[in-house]
């Protein structure tokens, strides 16, 4: 759980990206981050997690958090499995060797996300959607119950993609806070409880089923967007549509 009270932040002479916001990452939920590039989703994010401190108000955090950055390249060839057990830094100390649970905790977190094939492989020879998915399981390796994913299906094809929303929900009904920056909103409606819509000129937060709607996308990406309702399993689902122009 995180609790968001009140907090504001600029970077040294810019403007405030955002001020007075006040949001709860609840447990059991997964709650996405949508709005433009640029608009601050993935300093909002790092405030959150304690990367970076507000410039005004506070957050209440009960535990650590694991953080899943933007994938980025590695400059070491730190083998896969090694990379997921760095996520499990603080049990094992910093010059201890894993010991069999730490690996079976790394194994099991790789199979989850459906990687497992690539433990020996060096982390510097992976595609970006691999890299990503590893990071993924860096994060569920560490055992910790919050999880923040800064936009973790950007180089993730649409079959993975599908298999990294299934992880993510299933987490959040295992009890998990999940946080998730998305340029998919798409995928925020399939999977978002709750959701946090960063506008020009302000920021909402609420429920994803009333804030995730054609109109709302519209303003939010400055471009006509749809939402049309299919059946799906034995519900439904909203599809999004932005209509790109001609
Ligand atoms: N270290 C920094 N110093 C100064 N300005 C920064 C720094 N990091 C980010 N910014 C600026 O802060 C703003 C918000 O950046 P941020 O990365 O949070 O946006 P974002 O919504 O995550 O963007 P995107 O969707 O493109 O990833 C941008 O205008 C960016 O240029």
């Amino acid at each position: 759980m995180i609790e968001a009270h009140g907090i504001g932040f600029h970077h040294p002479g810019g403007d405030w990206l955002f001020r007075g916001l006040t949001l709860t990452v609840p447990p059991g939920a997964v709650t996405c981050v949508m709005g433009p590039n640029g608009r601050g989703k993935t300093t909002l994010m790092r405030c959150l997690s304690g990367l970076l401190a507000p410039k005004e108000g506070f957050v209440v955090r009960e535990e650590h958090v694991a953080h899943v950055p933007q994938a980025s390249p590695s400059t070491f060839a730190f083998s896969v499995l090694d990379m997921v057990l760095m996520g499990r830094a603080r049990s094992i100390g910093t010059f201890s060797r894993p010991r069999a649970s730490d690996v079976r905790a790394a194994r099991s977190a790789l199979r989850r996300v459906g990687t497992l094939e690539l433990a020996e492989r060096p982390f510097t020879e992976l595609s970006g959607g691999q890299r990503q998915l590893v990071l993924v399981a860096r994060a569920l390796c560490s055992g910790h119950r919050t999880l923040m994913l800064d936009e973790p299906a950007s180089a993730l094809d649409v079959r993975n993609q599908g298999a990294l929303l299934r992880v993510s929900r299933e987490l959040a009904d295992e009890g998990y806070a999940v946080l998730m920056n998305t340029h998919h909103p798409d995928h925020a409606a399939w999977l978002a409880d709750r959701a946090v819509l960063m506008h020009t000129d302000r920021v909402e937060t609420g429920s994803a089923a009333e804030l995730i709607t054609g109109p709302a996308l519209t303003e939010l990406f400055a471009l006509p967007v749809s939402t049309h309702t299919v059946p799906e399993g034995r519900g439904e689902r909203v599809l999004v549509a932005p209509h790109y122009g001609s």
